[in-house]
């Protein structure tokens, strides 16, 4: 016990890890956590390859994600366990083949272009599509689950950035769309093999057996479509200026390798791919559990609507503008909003455990000794639950915590590591924050979203931490007369 769990001959911790899955993993594992100082190893039985050191003490996180950063990439577990999904893309990659991505892809985000690209992309999806699906739940006095609809609109939204392409999931109807099912479900089963003894998903493959036959036929469906947008993309590209678009795969599509030549129709595959999980369902699961935590606090739903209202009042043009669509600028100055994400990101990060590989010896800032070829899994949930961290009331949903003198204030990523930190820190951060608040703003202005009484909300065990049965809301419209124009918080 002295390790933070019983080890017992053979077997190791793995009892303790099946108790654990059985009930909330991410608490179980905090537990453990904060009773060892931040860190401890877990044994696996001796014949799997789960041994690991999981920490969660901000000084190794700034270690391995920064300071000592090239002795700690994702390494040939994690490379081997999802390449089939993944390739070669920008996730999946360690050392020349990440900066070859990285690099382009990070100009690419931070380009005037693409910014206009993204924010026309999402108002279009949130007042043509989202907005008239929550109205349409109202007019048939149906609850709704949110969860599902915004994971519809945020894969829409990438798959335009990554593809320059709409897959049309947010439809009044919520249609079942191939592509984003195939999707799903090759995630799903890539998932499935972290819990699976490597020979065992390895034998499953070569036979064409269970998740790893599922894999094989959705994977089959994602390579389709991707394939037919890059045809489709080089005709037009041979036929008509591409200076126009600005999604991913033009901009790729133009680049060329260190031997001058261009990228392969299966590099090109890859990195649309791997946009594609990585800004997928992060922004919507965030949301998600945001919608949640303000039914639990109004006081701060009441905040978020009087700086909505405060913003409106300095507009210069007639604020009863028909439909209202919130400017850059404005939500730019939701300083209270961005708090109030935030807050939700650092108790319910939607990546709440991370993985890296040792490549030298090392040793931890905390004494840990790290032999060539550990596992270190990050424990981003727990950091957010961490007295060291947050003080006596981290558990507490606090949006004020993140503001000094009224302006948002953001923490070092060592702490607050819910986007990554040092140099693979998440390159949609800036458009993620852009994306939940425009969507967070355009629906509070307009609705109440009450959580359905009884409804249980749980995190799911997956690489993004969904709400395990969705989140089933009622909405009301708001009654404008009643918001807090002239309010007592931002006079
Ligand atoms: C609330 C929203 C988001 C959160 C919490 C988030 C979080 C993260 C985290 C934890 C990582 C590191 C993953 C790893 O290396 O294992 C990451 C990487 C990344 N994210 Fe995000 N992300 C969000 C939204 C987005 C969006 C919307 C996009 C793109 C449209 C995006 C693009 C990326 C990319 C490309 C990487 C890989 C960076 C690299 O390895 O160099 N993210 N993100």
């Amino acid at each position: 016990k002295k390790q933070g769990l019983p080890n017992w001959p053979l077997v190791g911790m793995l009892p303790s890890l099946i108790l654990g899955l059985r009930k909330d993993m991410y608490e179980w594992i905090s537990d453990v956590l904060c009773r060892m100082n931040g860190t401890f190893t877990f044994r696996g039985p001796w014949f799997t390859n789960l041994n690991c050191v999981v920490t969660s003490d901000p000084r190794n996180l700034e270690y391995l994600l920064k300071t000592n950063f090239s002795n700690f990439p994702k390494g040939d577990y994690f490379r081997s366990t999802v390449r089939d999904l993944l390739g070669d893309g920008i996730f999946n990659a360690d050392y020349d083949n990440w900066h070859k991505q990285r690099k382009p892809a990070s100009i690419e985000f931070h380009s005037a272009k693409f910014r206009n690209m993204t924010t026309d992309s999402l108002l279009e999806l949130v007042h043509s599509r989202l907005l008239p699906v929550l109205e349409d739940s109202i007019k048939q006095s149906n609850p709704i689950d949110l969860q599902d609809v915004l994971l519809r609109l945020t894969f829409d939204n990438v798959c335009m950035i990554a593809f320059g392409v709409d897959p049309g999931c947010l439809h009044p109807h919520l249609p079942q769309i191939p592509f984003a099912k195939a999707f799903e479900l090759a995630t799903e089963a890539t998932v499935l093999r972290f819990v699976t003894p490597t020979l065992v998903w390895k034998t499953m493959r070569c036979l064409g057996l269970g998740t790893e036959k599922t894999l094989k036929h959705s994977l089959k469906k994602v390579d389709e479509f991707a394939d037919e947008v890059i045809r489709t993309r080089k005709k037009e590209i041979s036929i008509a200026d591409s200076k126009q678009r600005s999604d991913l795969l033009t901009v790729f599509m133009g680049l060329r390798d260190e031997e001058g030549k261009l990228f392969s129709d299966k590099f090109l595959r890859d990195i649309c791919v791997n946009f594609i999980l990585a800004g997928r369902d992060t922004s919507s699961v965030a949301l998600s559990w945001f919608f949640w935590l303000l039914d639990r606090n109004p006081e701060v739903e009441q905040r978020i609507l009087a700086e909505i209202c405060k913003i409106l009042n300095e507009r210069e043009d007639a604020i009863n503008e028909s439909p209202l669509i919130f400017k850059p600028a404005e939500i730019k100055k939701m300083d209270y909003l961005q708090a109030a994400l935030s807050e939700a990101l650092r108790l319910y990060p939607s990546v709440p455990v991370d993985h890296k590989e040792v490549v030298e010896d090392d040793v931890f800032p905390d004494g840990t000794v790290l032999k060539k070829g550990t596992k270190v899994v990050y424990a981003i949930y727990t950091m957010g639950r961490m007295e060291g961290i947050w003080g006596k009331d981290c558990r507490e949903y606090r949006p004020e915590r993140w503001l000094r003198d009224g302006r948002y204030m953001s923490e070092p990523a060592y702490r607050f590591t819910a986007f990554n930190g040092g140099p693979r820190l998440c390159l949609g951060k800036d458009f993620a924050y852009y994306q939940m608040k425009f969507t967070a703003a355009s629906i509070l202005y307009r609705y109440h979203v009450k959580v359905v009484e009884g409804h249980p909300v749980m995190p799911k065990m997956a690489l993004t931490m969904y709400l395990k049965y969705g989140l089933q809301v009622k909405l009301s419209r708001r009654d404008q007369s009643q918001l807090p124009l002239n309010n007592k918080y931002f006079m």
